[in-house]
């Protein structure tokens, strides 16, 4: 899997919500805010099914009703398509679930 090119990340980046650059990384970060622990969890626990189903898998920590994401393809060490279809997956996962 090839990293994303130049004109790959201006074109999919911005179709992105709320995923910024990681500092000094090729990689992609979010952090999400659910009403709880149970819905922080419960969308984990969701979305690592859909990771495992695209053995894709991301870098998160959770804290009570937080989530921190980190995407990045390890076998590219940088980012590919696979992190921006992870990312999109997630987004989708917890529309109506996020504060902001
Ligand atoms: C052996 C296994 O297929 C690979 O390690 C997969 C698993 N999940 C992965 N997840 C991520 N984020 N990057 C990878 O390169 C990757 N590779």
């Amino acid at each position: 899997m090839p990293r994303l090119t130049d004109s790959e990340r201006s074109e999919l980046l911005p179709t992105l919500d709320g995923w910024a650059l990681v500092e000094g990384r090729d990689a992609i970060t979010k952090r999400f805010v659910f009403g709880d622990f149970n819905a922080a969890f419960g969308w984990m626990t969701r979305v690592a099914l859909v990771a495992e189903a695209m053995n894709h898998h991301p870098e998160w920590s959770n804290t009570y009703n937080r989530v921190e994401v980190t995407l990045a393809t390890h076998d590219a060490k940088g980012l590919t398509r696979r992190d921006i279809e992870l990312a999109q997956r997630m987004d989708q996962m917890a529309a109506g679930l996020v504060k902001g």
